[in-house]
Formats: structure tokens, C-alpha cells, sequence
């Protein structure tokens, strides 16, 4: 880890624990996290940086189950077990914390690109592109105006709909990191349709991420298509 990394990583840590901080004590943050609270109080306030160890273990350990936490709070399913995930993906700040979460206890490589589907894939992927340094592409169901070369993949759902979706041909080269990540996954429909956009650009798969991954069937179909790690940051039955 070069210096900038570890900057990175401490700056990280800060943000969890100031979110942690927000419905808690110091008290109960130092319960929570196993660190004095008077050293807590530093760190939240900004005096002073956690050590690069305590920053690593703030940020994979407390770090991961606080925010699946926050998530499972935040989703509700309605009769059918339909997911509405509104105050996650239209929260950018709270993706920004969970982008070096997801990279961290997942080992994602990375990527140089980051492909996700519209629309509510967008907002994680661009938490996820700017903690990586790396570009954000997205697929539509749509042809965008004016770009005359696209790559498209297309799939019959299990409702006999057919579903394509259009990345501009020029978005990934050859040779690329891709990650490939969503919001949702359920049935693995859009992953294997975006996974196959990445492939029909020869890229290599960097990884597939979701926040939310409801049953297992979605990131069966994807370990199908793919050696690359895949993971959700919370799994919902
Ligand atoms: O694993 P799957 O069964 O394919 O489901 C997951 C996909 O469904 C949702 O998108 P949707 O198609 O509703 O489009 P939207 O993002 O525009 O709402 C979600 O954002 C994922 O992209
Ligand atoms: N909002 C949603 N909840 C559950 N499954 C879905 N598949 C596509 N969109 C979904």
C-alpha cells in the first residue's frame, strides 16, 4: 500500500465512523468498534487520523455489517417481494461509504472500468467508479441519440419479454478490468446480459457486485459466467 492508499483508507475510516457516530454515543461507538471513546472523539472530529491497522479494521469489520445494517433498514419489499431500494440509490453519500466497503472485504481488483445498467444501477456505480480512479459505463434499454456504433445483448426473459440493452461501442476497449455492478439482483437477467456486453468488448471481468441480492439464483447465473469474485453486500431470503 503506497501512502496515497493509506490516506485513503483513513479517510474511510473516518467517514464510517462519523455515520456510525450519528445515532450513537461515543459510548457506544467504543462498545461497538472496540476503541476508546476518547480516541473515537478524535477521529470524528477530525484531530486526528486513525493508524492505518485500526483504519483497515474499522472499515472491513464495522464497517461492512454497519452499513448492511443501514441498508436492511432502509429497504422495504411490498406483498409481491418487490424491493424498493429508493432511499438507498437515491442516497449518494451513504454508496460513496459503501464503494470502499464492497472493494475492501471483497478484493475486487482494479477495474479500469465500472458497467452497470440504467437506472438505478447509475448512483452505485458512480460510487464505486470514483472510489476505483476508474470510468463509469452504463447500458440502457434504449439506443442513445447520435452514437452510431453500439454493443447489444439481448435475452428472452422467463416472461417471454425480450430485454436489450445498449452500451456506445467506444465506452470499454479491448483488454479492460471491468466490474460489473447493480443495485438489485434477483434473477441474474441484466448481470448475464451486462456481463456479455463486457465480453463481446473482450474485456476481462474485474468482479460482479450488487448491494442487494435477493435469493441466490442471480449470483448462481453470474458464478456461471464468470471465475471473478461476486458479492452482495446484504443477501435477503
Ligand atoms: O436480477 P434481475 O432479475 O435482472 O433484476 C435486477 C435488475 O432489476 C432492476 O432494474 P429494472 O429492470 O427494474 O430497471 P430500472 O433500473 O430502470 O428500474 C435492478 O435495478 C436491476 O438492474
Ligand atoms: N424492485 C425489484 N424488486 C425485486 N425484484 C426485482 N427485479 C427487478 N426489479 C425488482
Amino acid at each position: 500500500m503506497n501512502r496515497a492508499e493509506k490516506a485513503a483508507l483513513q479517510l474511510q475510516a473516518v467517514s464510517v465512523l462519523r455515520m456510525l457516530k450519528e445515532t450513537r454515543t461515543y459510548d457506544e461507538l467504543a462498545e461497538l468498534t472496540g476503541l476508546p471513546a476518547g480516541d473515537l472523539n478524535r477521529y470524528v472530529n477530525g484531530h486526528v487520523l486513525p493508524g492505518v491497522e485500526r483504519a483497515r479494521e474499522v472499515v472491513e469489520g464495522v464497517g461492512r455489517d454497519a452499513l448492511a445494517d443501514e441498508l436492511e433498514a432502509r429497504v422495504r419489499f411490498d406483498d409481491e417481494g418487490y424491493v424498493d431500494n429508493s432511499d438507498v440509490v437515491f442516497d449518494q453519500s451513504f454508496l460513496d461509504l459503501v464503494a470502499p466497503v464492497a472493494a475492501n472485504t471483497l478484493g475486487f481488483e482494479r477495474p479500469d472500468v465500472v458497467l452497470t445498467a440504467a437506472t438505478d444501477g447509475i448512483t452505485l456505480g458512480a460510487a464505486m467508479a470514483s472510489y476505483f480512479g476508474a470510468r463509469l459505463a452504463y447500458a440502457k434499454k434504449s439506443k442513445e441519440t447520435a452514437v452510431e456504433d453500439f454493443i447489444e445483448s439481448r435475452q428472452r426473459l422467463a416472461s417471454g419479454i425480450e430485454l436489450t440493452y445498449y452500451l456506445p461501442a467506444s465506452a470499454i476497449d479491448a483488454g479492460e478490468r471491468v466490474l460489473v455492478v447493480d443495485d438489485l439482483i434477483r434473477s441474474g437477467e441484466t448481470q448475464e446480459l451486462l456481463l456479455d456486453i463486457a465480453l463481446q468488448a473482450d474485456a476481462d471481468i474485474a468482479g460482479v457486485f450488487a448491494l442487494i441480492a435477493v435469493g441466490d439464483e442471480g449470483t448462481s447465473r453470474a458464478a456461471e459466467l464468470t471465475d471473478a469474485p461476486i458479492g452482495a453486500l446484504s443477501v435477503f431470503e
